[in-house]
């Protein structure tokens, strides 16, 4: 099966979390989706995280640090996420290659709107949310 290790990013500020929507065509397309992707060879989830940020929402991840990895099979796919979550960047998030994009209270974020794989992440934010 098609295994792959992705970087995916939680952009807050303050309480609200950056999210951004999947296209139609592509796995899980439809979905919100926190912003990331596949580690590439050589690289840490670090710096796949600060290339697949820049790339996507425009912005420059000065720090961040690891929140939670989930290991889902969807049985098309086997994803491993390795979620950090963004402590300090520059410039302002946005659907840098025209997708759309929302920020959203924590309390707000619906499950039924992610990938199946992100429940625990939700999970964890909106506890320490608490
Ligand atoms: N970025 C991201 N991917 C997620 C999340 N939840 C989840 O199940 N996934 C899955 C969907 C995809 O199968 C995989 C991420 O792959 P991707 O399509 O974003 O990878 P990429 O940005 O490198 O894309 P590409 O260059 O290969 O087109 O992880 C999430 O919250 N964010
Ligand atoms: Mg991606």
């Amino acid at each position: 099966m098609k295994r792959v290790h992705v970087a995916v990013g939680v952009v807050a500020r303050g309480s609200d979390i950056f999210t951004t929507l999947r296209s139609k065509d592509v796995h899980q397309g439809g979905k919100w989706e926190f912003p990331g992707g596949k580690v590439e060879n050589g690289e840490t989830v670090t710096e796949a995280l600060k290339r697949e940020l820049a790339e996507e929402i425009g912005i420059d991840v000065l720090s961040s640090e690891p929140l939670i990895v989930i290991e889902h099979d969807y049985g098309d796919k086997y994803v491993k996420l390795d979620v950090h979550r963004v402590t300090n960047f520059n410039g302002e998030p946005h659907g840098k290659e025209g997708q759309s994009s929302r920020w959203q209270a924590v309390n707000d974020l619906n499950v039924k709107d992610f990938p199946e794989a992100n429940v625990a992440i939700i999970q964890a934010l909106t506890e320490e949310n608490k």
